[in-house]
């Protein structure tokens, strides 16, 4: 029993985001990040600011269904980097023994076997903007991982910013075309109380990356979409 730093454990919500968008799920976030992206809008995970409580597997089942009782059916995991902690193996098997279904985001820098296990894996690399540099390398190894992958489904998933995030974005699209591809609205105030301010920006943001993909030829298979919890309920943590 590896124990985990757990940072929050909320839902039933709907997932907001990339190929699981509109499901409604239960979220495990958990604590520290090996990267340090400038737009973060989990920084709480690896600032400092909010500590994580170190939590077994059966304990983070027990606080599922204390927060959803049977209203779910679905658990994602998130953070920081998931991908970091090798003791969520054993929640996933255990999820799985109950007939939940799980996904997972991470910027895929980190192996674990575990990965492999969950049925739908979203891997988020970044973009200039988040001034984090992509080790190809390893990216070409998760992705290759997560190839041979039978009644489980993976994308990939790029925020974008500005014009050189969506260059990058064609790289990597460009790199995997096998594998279905998501550009997702960035968040340039994650700190804003305001819903509404906040909506009508984001929403003015999601038309201006449309228009950048439909006049696109390399973005031809992508799909585009905003952050659906944000435009509901703005930059509230734990929803
Ligand atoms: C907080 S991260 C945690 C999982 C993992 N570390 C990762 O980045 O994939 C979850 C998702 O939120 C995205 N994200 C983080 N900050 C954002 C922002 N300001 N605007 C839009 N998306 C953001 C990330 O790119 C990632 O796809
Ligand atoms: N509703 C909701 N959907 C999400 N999709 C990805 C999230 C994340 O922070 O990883 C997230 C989140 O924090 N809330
Ligand atoms: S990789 Fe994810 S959690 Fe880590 S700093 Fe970047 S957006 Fe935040
Ligand atoms: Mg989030």
């Amino acid at each position: 029993m590896k124990p985990t730093p757990v940072l929050e454990i909320f839902g039933p919500t709907i997932q907001g985001e990339g190929m699981v968008i509109g499901r409604k799920t239960m979220f495990v976030r958990t604590g520290g990040c090996d990267y340090r992206c400038s737009w973060c809008d989990s920084a709480f995970t690896w600032d400092g600011s909010q500590k994580a409580v170190a939590m077994s597997a059966e304990a983070i089942y027990e606080k599922l269904k204390e927060a959803g009782g049977r209203s779910f059916n679905h658990v994602t995991i998130s953070g920081g980097n998931p991908a970091m902690h090798p003791g969520l193996g054993e929640l996933v098997a255990l999820l799985q023994e109950q007939g939940i279904e799980t996904a997972i985001e991470t910027q895929g820098s980190i192996w674990n076997d575990w990965v492999k296990e969950i049925d739908e894996v979203t891997v988020s690399p970044k973009p200039p903007s988040s001034l984090m540099k992509t080790d190809w390398s390893r990216l070409d190894y998760y992705m290759e991982e997560l190839r041979p992958r039978k009644e489980k489904e993976v994308s990939l998933k790029v925020v974008v910013f500005d014009e050189s995030d969506l260059n990058y974005a064609m790289e990597v699209h460009e790199r995997y075309p096998a594998v279905t591809m998501y550009l997702q609205v960035g968040n340039d105030d994650t700190v804003t109380p305001q819903v509404e301010k906040l909506r009508d920006h984001l929403l003015a943001k999601y038309e201006w990356l449309t228009e950048k993909v439909l006049q696109e030829e390399r973005l031809n298979g992508v799909r585009v979409l905003p952050q659906l919890h944000t435009l509901l309920w703005g930059n509230k943590q734990g929803v």
